[in-house]
Parts: C-alpha cells; structure tokens; sequence
C-alpha cells in the first residue's frame, strides 16, 4: 500500500447509530445494506434492540447508555469514521449520550458528515422515541449536517400541527433549517397523491427532487435506507443537491422492486440491491434451461430425433438433415468468429474461434464422408427453416451485444449434447448403428465439455450486463431453441417436410458453403 493508498480510504467509512429490525427492513440492518448499496464500508452501533416485524413493533429494549458509549468509543478509537448516519435514538439519554459523543470525535478534530434522520415513530405507529426526548433531538439536530424528517416528525421538531400541504411542509422545512443552521430533506412519503417528492432546504435555499409515487406498501425502513445513502455518498460528492438526487433516484427503484423480495406479509422492506440485478440470482444458463423446458421434451418426442436415435429414421432423411445442417454450419461458423471477435477475454476469444474452425473441420469430415454417399437431393438450396435460423443468427451478430450473440449461439452447442448423451445412453451399442457416429460425435463427453465450456463463457457474459440486456440474451438464446427444434423437426418425412421452403430460395455458390462441424 503506497502513503496515498493509507490517506485516503478506497471506500468511505460509515458508522450507522440505530436501533434494531430482526427482520431486516428499517434501523441498523437497512442502513448497513444501504450504506453497502452506495460502494461504503459500514459500521454499526446500537442504541436499542427492537423487536419488530413488517406488521409492527413487538418490544423494545433500550441497553444501558454505558454500553453504547462503549461502543461508540471502540469505533472512534480504532477506526477513522468519514460518515455518521443517526436513527433511532429511543430516549433522551441515548440521544444525550450520541450527542455527547459527537462532541468528544469534534475535540478530536475529527469532522465526520452527520446525517440525522429523526425517528419518532414507526410506519406502523409504533412511537419509537420518547415524548421527553424530543428537545435532545433537536439539540443533536444542530450537531449534524443533514436533517432529513418526514412531515410528522418535522412537525414535533418546529412545534407545530402536521403540515398538511408540501409549500407548508417546505415552509416549515426552511424555519427549522434556519433556527438550527442544518440542512433538512424533508421528506413527501406522508404525502397523499400521486407523486412522493422531497426537497432540500438550507442556507442555498430549496432543491426540490421529483418522484412518482410507487404503488406499493414495501415501504418500511424507507427513511432509514434514504438517510444512510446520504451519509455514504456526501464524502464522495461534489454537495448535497448531487448526493440527494442519486439517492432519491435509488431508493425510488428500491421502494419499486421491494415487493419481488417477498419479505413479510405486512409493509415489506425495499429492495437495497435492486440496481445490481444479477447479485444473487441463479446463473444465466439455469434461468433459462427452465424457459426452454418445454421446448427440450418437444426435441426428445420429435419423430425425427426418436428414429435417429434407434436407427429406423430413412436415410435420405437423415442425408436432407445433414446438409441442412452443412449450409447452417457454415453460416454458424462466421457468427462463432464474431463472437471471438468480440469476446472480452483470451479465454473467450480462443473458445469461439476453436469453435469456428472446427464447424469447417472436424463435422466436415463427418459431412463428407455421409454427403459424399448421397445424391444432393436438395441442390443447396437452405430450406426456410434453415434460412430463419441463419438469419436470427446473423441478425443477432450484426445488432446484439457480445452477451446476446454467446446466448444466440448456446443452444447449438447444449441442445446437441444434451440430446446427443440421451441418444447415447438408449443406443447403447453403437456398432452397426446406421447413424453411429453422429450419435457418438455428440454424445461424445468430450463435446458435453465443450458445451459446459459454452455455458461457462455465457454466464460470465451475463454477470456483466443490465436487467434488459439479461432479457435480450434470453429471447436470443430461447429464439435459437425454437428454431434448433424446428431444424430437426423439417426432414421428417412426411406431411410438413421441407414444406416451408419457399419457391425461389437462393441456390448456393458451390465453393462458398464450407460443409463444417461444431
Ligand atoms: N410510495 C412511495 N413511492 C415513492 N417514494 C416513496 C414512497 N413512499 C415513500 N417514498 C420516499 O421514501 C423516502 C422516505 O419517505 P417518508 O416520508 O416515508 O419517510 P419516513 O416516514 O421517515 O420513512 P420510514 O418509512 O422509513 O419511516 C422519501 O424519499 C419518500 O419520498
Ligand atoms: C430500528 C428502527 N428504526 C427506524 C424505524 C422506522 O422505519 P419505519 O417507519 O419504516 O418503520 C424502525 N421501524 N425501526
């Protein structure tokens, strides 16, 4: 670590004073995932133990003023702390006691951002502060550098009725700033109508921040998670106004996403990690191995893929299939290309151009050997189904991200291994099989590799990426699938084979169709 590294912190360090929610939503747990939501080390140390649930507060029990003091001191004596976020403070002693600490860090010389969010009462309407601790609050008000009330508690700070419109709210909001030369967010959740704003009131004057109102009741622990975002991005922003509006942008999504959680049957929690989709969640390529359920039984019953794998399917069939399947590989080779192309690592970048290479080798011998054999009955012409495939492809390559195009190309590798090792393990013997070494090429444990390999690189593409780019890789990969079944599904004999092929399906340039593999 270089001197530079040890003067300034990679992250801020935030210190939450709260109370407790064994269940995760409000005080010292919101706060540490909020704090851990903007990129800030957290800390935290309790002022009471609450036992409470997304229905209401149960019990609360306030520990001797003694041991908080001796929490507040283990931090301050050990660590640096850049941010304080203050919540529930419970009594007056406790909110004496936090201010007396404040006091002691500034004698220190140490000028940490304070963040007060005044906790008076729950959402639920539980009080969760005592009526004499009032006027202790007000005293920590003057020692912090934001206030951020909702429309109740900014009435008992002012000592007055509740405001009942948004310009007395604001009024009320700039009295008190200038009475105890804080700050104040006031807050617009107690608000009725459609929108939820908040506003900034301070010596610079008012920034009011806009926001539709969410159509929720995931709303516990709002306050607490808005406060705490404030203390952790006020070191790393330029002011208030910057911070406010990043933070009030977050929660906003957080309060949206809240119900998805499935936390509670009461006033659930928000969803602090909302904008980090892909934390948490099950692979890419499990999410939607699920999707194309369907679609994969629909491959194993096609009467094609039954009589491939038991050795009655006709043979100018099969023959139909394996050049469908040459003119498709072709094609499929220059988007495994692209694919390396564009891929963001060596790893990447070998696996799809070894993939490449090998759809104009290793299946091209298999192709030739069939191929070579048969009368080209179908002139090389791609039917539509091939056609509608290769297009997809192509489409996907010219247009889509990285990420969309390894989806694209997935199911080539998986479907195949998937009912290549299912045809394998009910053949069993394949020694005078008609289609042996077609079964074998892909029930091969070492072609199964290389589709986990496939895998690998798709879920790594997708940790990287957005909600809407982690759905565009999904149609792209369950796309791919429906057109893999109707591939297999075309040379059937029978009534629907090669019926899509549309009258002037273009001849292809002998020469220009490498017959290849995967
Ligand atoms: N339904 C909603 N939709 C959008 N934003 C909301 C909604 N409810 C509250 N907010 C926002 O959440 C934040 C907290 O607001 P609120 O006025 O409810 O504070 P609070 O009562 O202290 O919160 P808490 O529920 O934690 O006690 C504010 O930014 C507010 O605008
Ligand atoms: C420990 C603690 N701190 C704060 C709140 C307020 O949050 P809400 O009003 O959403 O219940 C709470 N319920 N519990």
């Amino acid at each position: 670590m270089s001197p530079a590294d040890v003067a300034r912190p990679r992250r801020v360090r935030a210190l939450s004073i709260a109370g407790t929610d064994p269940t995760g939503g409000a005080g010292i747990a919101a706060d540490l995932k909020s704090f851990a939501a903007h990129g800030a080390y957290g800390m935290a140390a309790v002022t009471a133990v609450v036992a409470q649930n997304t229905h209401g507060v149960r019990a609360v029990h306030v520990p001797d003023v003694e041991l908080l003091d001796a929490q507040l001191d283990a931090v301050s004596d050990d660590v640096v702390v850049d941010a304080v976020k203050i919540g529930m403070t419970a009594t007056a002693q406790v909110a004496q006691h936090v201010a007396a600490w404040l006091d002691r860090e500034r004698a220190r010389g140490r000028t940490p951002v304070v963040v007060l969010d005044p906790v008076m009462v729950a959402s639920s309407g539980d009080r969760l502060l005592s009526r004499d601790a009032e006027s202790r609050v007000r005293a920590l008000a003057v020692r912090a550098d934001l206030v951020t009330p909702n429309l109740p508690e900014l009435a008992v700070l002012v000592d007055e009725p509740v405001a009942a419109t948004w310009p007395m709210a604001l009024d009320q909001a700039r009295r008190f700033a200038d009475r105890c030369g804080t700050a104040v967010l006031v807050k617009g959740g107690h608000l009725t109508g459609p929108a939820s704003p908040d506003a900034l009131v301070g010596a610079a004057g008012v920034v009011e921040f806009a926001a539709d109102r969410v159509a929720t009741t995931s709303t516990h622990g709002t306050g607490c998670s808005l406060s705490a975002a404030l203390a952790a991005l006020r070191p790393v922003r330029a002011d208030w106004p910057t911070a406010a509006r990043e933070a009030k942008a977050w929660l906003t999504g957080a309060i949206a996403a809240g119900d998805a959680l499935l936390v509670g049957s009461g006033a659930g929690p928000v969803d602090h990690l909302h904008h980090l989709p892909a934390l948490g969640r099950r692979p890419f390529t499990d999410e939607v191995w699920d999707e194309v359920a369907a679609i994969r039984s629909a491959c194993d019953a096609l009467p094609f893929v039954r009589a491939l794998g038991d050795g009655t399917l006709p043979l100018t069939a099969f023959e139909d299939y394996l050049h469908q399947d040459a003119l498709y590989l072709a094609d499929y080779a220059r988007v495994l290309a692209h694919a390396s192309q564009a891929a963001p690592s060596p790893t990447a970048q070998g696996f799809f151009a070894r993939g490449a290479a090998a759809c104009l080798d290793v299946e091209q011998r298999l192709h030739e050997a069939r191929l070579a054999r048969a009368d080209r009955r179908t002139g090389g012409v791609r039917s539509a189904v091939t056609r509608a495939y290769v297009d997809h492809l192509l489409a996907t390559a010219a247009r889509g991200s990285y990420a969309e195009v390894v989806a694209a190309v997935l199911p080539c590798y998986w479907l195949y291994a998937d009912v290549g090792m299912r045809l394998l393990a009910r053949a069993g013997d394949l020694a005078g099989h008609p289609y042996g070494d077609w079964i074998a090429l892909y029930g091969d444990p070492e072609f199964a590799a290389r589709a986990a390999q496939a895998r690998a690189l798709v879920d790594d593409a997708a940790r990287g990426v957005d909600e809407t780019q982690r759905r565009l890789m999904a149609e792209a990969f369950v796309r791919s699938c429906e057109h893999e079944l109707a591939f297999f599904a075309q040379s059937w004999p029978g009534p629907g084979r090669h019926d899509e092929r549309a009258a002037g399906d273009e001849a292809v340039a002998p020469g220009r169709v490498p017959v290849a593999a995967t």
